[in-house]
Formats: structure tokens, C-alpha cells, sequence
């Protein structure tokens, strides 16, 4: 069973950001320079965006950098819960606006085909992730690996190829309230770099508990006993 992943402390968002911003820059750097090319792939919420601002500032050869989601809500660009809509307003701008964005949303077909269609898509592009940020929700979620749900079991699958699934909307008003596309565990497992990034007390605790839970059905123990060296940032801020 591999270990619980030692939690990084950083004392304001600024702090937090900026570190997690330098890891992502630093990793998708030497992928280029190793490579000729890097992937990245990030989540939506309200967690990411100052991590994204200071990536778009940062110099890197964005021209050779596919840039893409762990999690989509399953609407257009134009719906203000589009993950894509995060991506392209806030981290493809200033330097980074060479970047190329594979988003993982179809229009006019079912989720399940827009799942395959992305998988697709991921797996042209190499099928791996040089560097991934994540963020979790207050239900220990990640990507869109949501508690109870139907799709769970097999997003946490580890023997499974990395592939991209479509996650049905909740039942009776659980999460999530719309249907999703997510990552699986499998493209945590063959990331290059996994960091989470935590804000506020509660998503610390949550996390804590998390780690000791079940790898069937909880993402964050399934990571650690998957053996994906998880880097956890947190700050208390907000
Ligand atoms: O589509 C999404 O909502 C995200 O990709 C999701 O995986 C997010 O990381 C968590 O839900 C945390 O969300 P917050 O950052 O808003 O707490």
C-alpha cells in the first residue's frame, strides 16, 4: 500500500499558485525540451484560475504544448459551466495563447459518443499526460469521479487503457447536476506529474480522510494505492 502523500502548506493563494504554476512550467518545459512537444491536462472549477493566469505568463514554447481538460461539464463553450470556456479565457492568453486546446466537449451527439470521440482525440495526442493539475471537491471527488456514480467504478479501474468516459448526471439532485466526460484513473497512472491543489480547511480534511478510504470507490485512495506520485498542495486561504 503505498503511502499517504505528504500535504505542501503555502501561507497565501499567491504563494500556493505561483508553486504549483513553477512544478507545471518546470515539467512541461523539459517535456519540450526532451520531446519536441508536452501535454498538459487541467480540471475547471474555482480552484485553478490563478494557477492559470501565471502559467499563461510564464515563457515556455506554448506553439508545441496540447493543452487539455481531466473533466468537462457536458455543454458548449458558451455555457458559463464549461470547463473549455476557463481554459481558453484565462490560461490560452498572453503567452500561452499559442497553445493547442483539445477540448473533451462535442456538440449534437450523445456523452457517451463526445467520451469517444475525445479519447480519440487524447490518444493522437499520445495518449499520456506530461503534467496534470487537479482540483477536489468537498465530496472527494476529482475529474468527474463522483461518489455513487454509475461510471465510478469503472473510472477507478487501473487495469483499464487511459480513455475518457462520459459520467451521467446525478440522481435525485446528487452530484453532478449535468452529465460529464472525464479522464480515468489509467491517464493519472501514466502522467508524467500529478498535482493537486487544495484551498480552505475543509477540502484538507476531506483529503485526510480520503487517503485511508477505499480504492473502489474513493478517487483519492484509489490514486495513492494506484502508486500515482501524488504532489499535494494546500493553502488554508481562500
Ligand atoms: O468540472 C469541475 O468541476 C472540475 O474539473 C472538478 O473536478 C473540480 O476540480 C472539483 O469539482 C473542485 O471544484 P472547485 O475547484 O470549484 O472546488
Amino acid at each position: 500500500m503505498s503511502e499517504t502523500p505528504v500535504i505542501e502548506t503555502f501561507p497565501t493563494v499567491d504563494a500556493w499558485a505561483e508553486a504549483i504554476a513553477a512544478r507545471l512550467s518546470e515539467t512541461l518545459g523539459a517535456a519540450v525540451r526532451d520531446n519536441g512537444r508536452a501535454v498538459f491536462a487541467g480540471p475547471g472549477g474555482t480552484t485553478p484560475a490563478p494557477v492559470y493566469r501565471r502559467l499563461a505568463a510564464t515563457d515556455l514554447d506554448w506553439a508545441k504544448i496540447a493543452v487539455t481538460l481531466v473533466d468537462e461539464r457536458y455543454v458548449p463553450e458558451t455555457s458559463p459551466e464549461s470547463n473549455a470556456r476557463l481554459i481558453r479565457d484565462v490560461l490560452l492568453q498572453d503567452k500561452a495563447a499559442a497553445g493547442r486546446f483539445i477540448p473533451l466537449y462535442t456538440p449534437e451527439v450523445t456523452v457517451d459518443r463526445a467520451a469517444i470521440v475525445a479519447a480519440h482525440a487524447l490518444a493522437a495526442e499520445g495518449g499520456r499526460f506530461d503534467a496534470v493539475l487537479l482540483g477536489m471537491g468537498e465530496d472527494g471527488h476529482i475529474c468527474s469521479m463522483f461518489p455513487d456514480s454509475p461510471t465510478l467504478k469503472t473510472l477507478l479501474t487501473p487495469t483499464l487503457k487511459p480513455t475518457v468516459l462520459g459520467v451521467p448526471h446525478g440522481r435525485d439532485g446528487a452530484a453532478p447536476t449535468l452529465e460529464r466526460l472525464s479522464i480515468n484513473l489509467a491517464y493519472l497512472m501514466s502522467a508524467g506529474r500529478v498535482i493537486l491543489g487544495l484551498k480552505g480547511a475543509a477540502k484538507r480534511r476531506v483529503f485526510e480522510e480520503q487517503a485511508k478510504g477505499d480504492p473502489k470507490i474513493q478517487p483519492i485512495a484509489a490514486l495513492i494505492a494506484a502508486g500515482v506520485p501524488l504532489e499535494v498542495l494546500y493553502t488554508e486561504a481562500s
